[in-house]
């Protein structure tokens, strides 16, 4: 039987820490060669993700294009890599713009799509922008949808316009986690109170990184809290938060970690402050209590196991809520268990035996198999049985 060839978009930081996962669980299969676009979005990946398949660098072109620019230029040059390789499948992570534009330069050259993390939800196509828009545009063309929770998955279901096989898998985060987490020694426990804080979203910027300043001085004067901050890449996004916190004797600005790096700084953390999504996942896989610099979250089900908190980005909200928790025991105890929620560290395996066993029946059955019937609600559990059952139907 002939390899099959599975090409792979990968534009930011959490599009490589998540996807390397799958990238080597797919390297382990005989039958699928491989091809990793990188698409440019953010520099120095390819170097973070020490791979050994064949990879592809877009040119990057300087200085910040609008985000429609940026989508266009990508889907052509994707699309004509695509039209080179041909390859049996393309899959995208999450919701970037590297990731819809992979998505629709495959659905162009009529490439089958597989979405990994599909299905997340904030239900404000506004908050985030454009990643809300991206991630239904991408899930509503995908063939194969690789959902990290049941959650996610319901949300595929509530979607008349989502044709394609939706697939239970668990985040591969959480594979990256447990292996960055089991591959360093464990850090001895840190004696002072540490919160880590990362901030980095578009509408975050500007005024409201102000307030989180604002809100992290009075934290690190009146509260038994140290803060660590990795800071983002960005210029635009850091450059603010060095200005007003820079200096501060119980403030550490640090410059942006390596994976295993903020693994190993979260595990020795007190807490988590942020607006990012894969640190609300990481920080209840690990039992961190996380306090979220935002007024949404994709990350529903961890609000409702206690694992997290909106609070938003006025200051006065974000010191009331870390206050709480050095106040308030019970309160602290209640969001520190860790929480398989979002997956239990086999999803990159998971998903490379459903990609095998999808190629592999197409190519005999020499067609793109139709959409099959969403999964129905009852097959929402989160076991591999599940997974067997729905490839039976494929
Ligand atoms: C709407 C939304 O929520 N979208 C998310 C967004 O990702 P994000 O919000 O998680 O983005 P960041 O916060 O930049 O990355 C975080 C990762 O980086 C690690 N880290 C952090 C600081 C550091 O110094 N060194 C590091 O290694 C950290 O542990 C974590 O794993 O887009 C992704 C792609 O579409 C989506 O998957 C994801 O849903």
């Amino acid at each position: 039987m002939r390899q099959f060839v599975v090409a792979s978009v990968i534009g930011t930081r959490p599009e490589a820490i998540k996807m390397l996962p799958l990238i080597r669980a797919l390297a382990s299969i005989p039958a699928i060669a491989q091809k990793i676009v990188f698409t440019g979005q953010q520099p120095g990946l390819a170097s973070m993700m020490k791979l050994d398949t064949e990879t592809i660098h877009l040119p990057h072109v300087p200085g910040k294009a609008p985000v429609g620019q940026s989508r266009w230029r990508l889907r052509a040059m994707i699309a004509a890599q695509i039209k080179r390789s041909g390859p049996d499948l393309l899959l995208v992570h999450g919701d970037t713009t590297s990731a819809v534009a992979g998505a629709l330069a495959a659905w162009d050259r009529g490439v089958p799509i597989g979405h990994v993390e599909a299905g997340l939800r904030s239900f404000d196509p506004r908050a985030p922008w454009p990643e809300e828009g991206n991630r239904i545009v991408i899930d509503r063309m995908a063939d194969l949808l690789f959902a990290p929770t049941s959650d996610a998955a319901d949300n595929l279901l509530d979607d008349h316009l989502v044709k394609g096989r939706i697939f239970i898998t668990g985040n591969t985060g959480i594979d990256a986690l447990f292996a960055a987490r089991d591959s360093t020694r464990k850090p001895p426990p840190s004696a002072e109170r540490t919160l880590v804080v990362t901030c980095h979203r578009k509408e975050n910027q500007g005024r409201r990184t102000r307030d989180i300043c604002t809100a992290l001085i009075a934290i690190a004067d009146r509260l038994p809290v140290s803060i660590a901050f990795p800071l983002h890449a960005n210029p635009a996004v850091r450059r603010p938060i060095e200005q007003m916190l820079g200096g501060h004797p119980r403030i550490r600005l640090l410059e942006p970690l390596t994976y295993r790096e903020m693994v190993r700084l979260m595990t020795q953390s007190w807490a988590i402050l942020t607006d990012s999504g894969g640190l609300q996942e990481e920080g209840t896989a690990l039992g961190r209590p996380v306090l979220v610099l935002r007024d949404v979250t994709e990350r529903g089900e961890a609000i409702a196991s206690d694992n997290i908190r909106l609070v938003g980005t006025d200051p006065d909200r974000i010191f009331a809520e870390v206050g709480a928790l050095c106040a308030n025991p019970t309160r602290y105890r209640a969001m520190s268990m860790p929480s398989l929620t979002f997956g239990d560290g086999r999803a990159a395996p998971r998903i490379a035996s459903i990609i095998a066993e999808w190629l592999a029946r197409c190519e005999n059955s020499r067609a793109l198999p139709l959409p099959a019937q969403p999964i129905s609600a009852n097959d929402l559990d989160h076991d591999d049985a599940m997974v067997s059952r729905q490839l039976e139907a494929v």
